[in-house]
Order: C-alpha cells, then sequence, then structure tokens
C-alpha cells in the first residue's frame, strides 16, 4: 500500500487525521538512554490516535551517529505499530545532491515513508524526490506555506501560489485518490487553506504547528475534503512534552488533538 493510501486508510477505519511529531531535545534529558527510551514510549503510547509519525530529523542528526541508530529505530517501530513515517527533513538541492538526499532518506536505511522537501531550488530539483517516492510508494510534502510568522519575507503569497500549481502538476498523473506528492501548509495560516486545497485536489496537505505555534483543530477544516480525508494536522511539542515527561499526558494530548478534528471534520 502506498503512503498516500496508508494514512488515508487510518484516517477512515481509526478516525484520526492526528499526525505525531517526535523532536526530541537533548536538553530535556538525563542523558541519550534516557531520550531514547521517553521518546520509543512517546511513540508507542499515542500511536493509537495517529494516522503518521513525523520525527524532525534535526533533533536526531543533532545526537551524532546514536542519534541516527535511534531515527531507524523509531522508524522500525513505526512499522511494527502500523504508522506511515514521514521524515521531516526539508532537503533540497542541485540534482546530483538531491538524487543523494532522495537515495538516503527514501530509500536508505533509515529512511521513511515521507519526506519534506524545500522547492526553493527549482522545481527541477524535485524530480529525484518524486521519482525516489514512486518507485517506493512513498510521498514528498513540498514546502508550500511554512508554519512561522516571517515566511513572507521569502515565499510571500505568489510564491506559495505557484508552488502549489508545481505540487498538483508533479501529482496530477498518479493513480490513486491521493498522489505522492503533497504539500506542507502552516496550521497556522488558517485563512489560507481553503485555497490552497482548491488549488491541490489531489495532495495530501501536512498542517505543522497545530499546539505550540497556535494553530487550532477547529479551524483547520478547510484543508480537508468531505469525509475528513486530505490533510494531516501535526503538533510535536504539545504531544511530546505535554506535561514535562508524562508519557501518560502525551498520550492523552494525542487523544484530545485527535478528538478535537474528530469534532471539527465529522
Ligand atoms: O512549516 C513548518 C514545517 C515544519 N515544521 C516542523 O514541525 C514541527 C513543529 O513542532 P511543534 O512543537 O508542533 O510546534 C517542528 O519539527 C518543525 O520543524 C513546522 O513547525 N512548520
Amino acid at each position: 500500500m502506498t503512503f498516500a493510501a496508508a494514512v488515508t486508510d487510518r484516517t477512515r477505519h481509526l478516525r484520526t487525521r492526528l499526525c505525531v511529531g517526535l523532536d526530541p531535545r537533548a536538553d530535556a534529558y538525563r542523558d541519550l538512554a534516557h531520550l531514547r527510551e521517553h521518546t520509543l514510549d512517546v511513540l508507542e503510547a499515542t500511536a493509537p490516535f495517529a494516522a503518521c509519525v513525523k520525527p524532525q530529523l534535526a533533533f536526531f542528526e543533532a545526537l551524532g551517529v546514536p542519534g541516527l541508530t535511534l531515527l531507524e529505530e523509531v522508524c522500525a517501530a513505526a512499522r511494527l505499530l502500523g504508522l506511515p513515517v514521514i521524515l521531516d527533513g526539508k532537503r533540497g538541492d542541485i540534482g546530483s545532491t538531491a538524487s543523494a538526499y532522495a537515495r538516503g532518506w527514501l530509500t536508505g536505511p533509515h529512511a521513511g515513508d515521507a519526506l519534506t522537501v524545500n522547492p526553493f531550488l527549482g522545481f527541477g530539483t524535485l524530480t529525484p524526490f518524486v521519482e525516489a517516492a514512486r518507485a517506493n510508494g512513498g510521498a514528498i510534502f513540498v514546502l508550500v506555506k511554512t508554519s512561522n510568522p516571517d515566511q513572507a519575507d521569502v515565499q510571500g503569497q505568489g510564491v506559495s501560489e505557484r508552488v502549489a500549481v508545481e505540487v498538483a502538476r508533479l501529482g496530477a498523473e498518479e493513480e490513486g485518490e491521493y498522489a505522492g506528492v503533497g504539500a506542507v501548509v502552516g496550521a497556522t495560516h488558517p485563512q489560507d487553506l481553503a485555497l490552497f486545497r482548491s488549488l491541490m485536489p489531489r495532495a495530501l496537505l501536512l498542517l505543522p504547528g497545530l499546539g505550540a505555534q497556535g494553530g487550532t483543530a477547529a479551524a483547520l477544516a478547510p484543508a480537508f475534503h468531505p469525509g475528513g480525508t486530505g490533510a494531516l494536522a501535526s503538533a510535536s511539542r504539545a504531544v511530546q512534552y505535554a506535561s514535562g515527561l508524562s508519557v501518560a499526558a502525551s498520550r492523552e494530548a494525542a487523544r484530545r488533538l485527535r478528538d478535537e478534528l474528530n469534532a471539527a471534520l465529522e
């Protein structure tokens, strides 16, 4: 089953559109063993309420080689739990380097099922990512309009719309309900969600910024299709560190966010 089909299946059968983000901050733990245990515990505790999981590569890379080993463990554990994995790496570069990124993060030993991708080196540089994702039934999420308040300094509405049109074009010929070329649109921009939904009708939208950045489930309905499919709302700190390092609190936060999204959509 492709990534797009697998998350949509979880949405329909488990009634969840929540993407649980894993951003393990080294300074929150006694040592690496503690970070590892808590991260894997949060993953397991929140899995029943999640459509997918999104490890942020920066936090794993910051730990060096042990971080990459842990990332492999996280991906393997997610698979055992039936959770599709989005690696949030925001990769992008000239073609030859983009190919290496695509091999590493979409087909390599610590590959995810999907990868976030930066389009700002030009649309041609997306090709290796699209091809690697297609070859493996995976997906990419292209940055269209990021969640941070200063995104408009560089992205701007015209640029974001142009990227959105390209995302739709890249996915247009793919089979299936949703294409393997999706888009990142911040949950912090609820006023723009209807526009981006209409510009990219068959793209899965990844909506980061739920919780800690101020995004709310109630405002996200325009990103979804009738029936509540087509988008994944993502929260990291609000789940992993819902109340200090309490795993029970992480579980309850995931359950609450899942329920809030369902209340807004069903
Ligand atoms: O536009 C974007 C794209 C990615 N992110 C990443 O998502 C999480 C958000 O963390 P929270 O704790 O839920 O705020 C983090 O890994 C970001 O790098 C984003 O925030 N916005």
